[in-house]
């Protein structure tokens, strides 16, 4: 964890991580998908430059803007929050912090596990949205690719699996997946790895020809709480992105999928509840600038 640890505010802005949470729940109760937004937004912050708010940078250059980027949503929650900070302790708070902080409160406020959460995060100084591609994993990536992003990033299969069972809050746009439905590798044919009842749900849900913007839960059965639905979809064919289904093709990270899904009951003994917050621990710390590194900005979404 570098130089992050547990509490780092306790004492400079003893408020800062309820002030996170209590603006993230005030977004989330107006607006029950910020939640997914958020913890969406940390991953693509950490998996570029490190967890150093490079994600909240604007401009036409910034990564942000790059197109793996465009549909991410929570910006405003992260400036609300920040708003409040400065207004307390000016100067003090990172935005790296306040996106680590509200992704951990995404994840309770629907169900899921808390932990405490390392801070004291600097902010970065550079984002550019044309180191987006390389880093961050597609949903059209093989495991292989998966596999080697996450491993660039000192993460190993299990935390793979761990963390994509965030796909157990949120959406997708139907564009990301509408291949599958229609014209699996322009064979005419729908990917044989969905399951059949699903495939007439998800051709309902997003017609050939229709908007490509339409939203589907990546977890049929409850999108909005934090479970394991997400694995037992994903055993049964009912994964929405290409790259959530191919976990279940490859043996390693099957057996872990097969784990969190219950039908092998003892094998690896792993429990989500437990395994997701050390591997978000792992995740948030990716490259975590600390000490005299970098800054800690005013706004979240300009450089000082
Ligand atoms: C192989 C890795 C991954 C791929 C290819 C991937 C891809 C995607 C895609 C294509 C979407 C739909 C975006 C949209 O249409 O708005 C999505 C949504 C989401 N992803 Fe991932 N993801 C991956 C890993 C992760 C990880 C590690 C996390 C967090 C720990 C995460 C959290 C989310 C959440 C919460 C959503 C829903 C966002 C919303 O509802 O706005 N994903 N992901
Ligand atoms: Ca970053
Ligand atoms: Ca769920």
């Amino acid at each position: 964890q570098g130089g992050l640890k547990a509490g780092f505010y306790s004492s400079s802005c003893q408020n800062a991580e309820s002030i996170v949470r209590s603006t993230v729940e005030t977004h989330n109760n107006k607006d029950p998908t910020v939640a997914a937004g958020l913890l969406r937004l940390h991953f693509h912050d950490c998996f570029v430059q490190g967890c150093d708010g490079s994600i909240l940078i604007a401009g036409a250059s910034a990564e942000r803007n790059a197109l793996a980027n465009s549909g991410l949503r929570g910006f405003e929650v992260i400036d609300d929050a920040k708003k409040q900070l400065e207004g307390s302790c000016p100067g003090i708070v990172s935005c790296a912090d306040i996106l680590a902080l509200a992704a951990r409160d995404a994840v309770g406020l629907s169900g899921g596990p808390s932990w405490d959460v390392p801070t004291g995060r600097r902010d970065g100084r550079i984002s550019s949205s044309s180191e987006v591609p390389n880093n961050l994993p597609s949903p059209l990536d093989p495991i292989a690719v998966q596999r080697q992003k996450f491993a660039a990033k000192g993460l190993d299969d299990r935390d793979l699996v761990t963390l994509v069972g965030a796909h157990t809050i949120g959406q997708a746009d139907c564009l990301f997946f509408r291949y599958r439905l229609y014209n699996f590798t322009a064979t005419g044919n729908a990917d044989p790895s969905l399951n059949q009842a699903f495939l007439a749900q998800l051709q309902s849900l997003c017609p050939r020809n229709g908007d490509g913007s339409r939203r589907v839960a990546l977890d049929k059965d409850s999108q909005f709480k934090f479970d394991v639905s997400f694995f037992k979809n994903v055993r049964d064919g009912n994964g929405v992105l290409e790259s959530d289904q191919r976990l279940w093709g490859d043996p390693s990270t099957r057996r872990i999928v097969e784990n969190y899904a219950g039908n092998v009951r003892g094998l690896l003994g792993l429990r989500f509840d437990f395994e997701f917050p050390k591997a978000m621990i792992k995740m948030s710390s990716i490259e975590a600038k600390t000490g005299a590194q970098g800054e800690i900005r005013k706004i979240c979404s300009n450089f000082n």
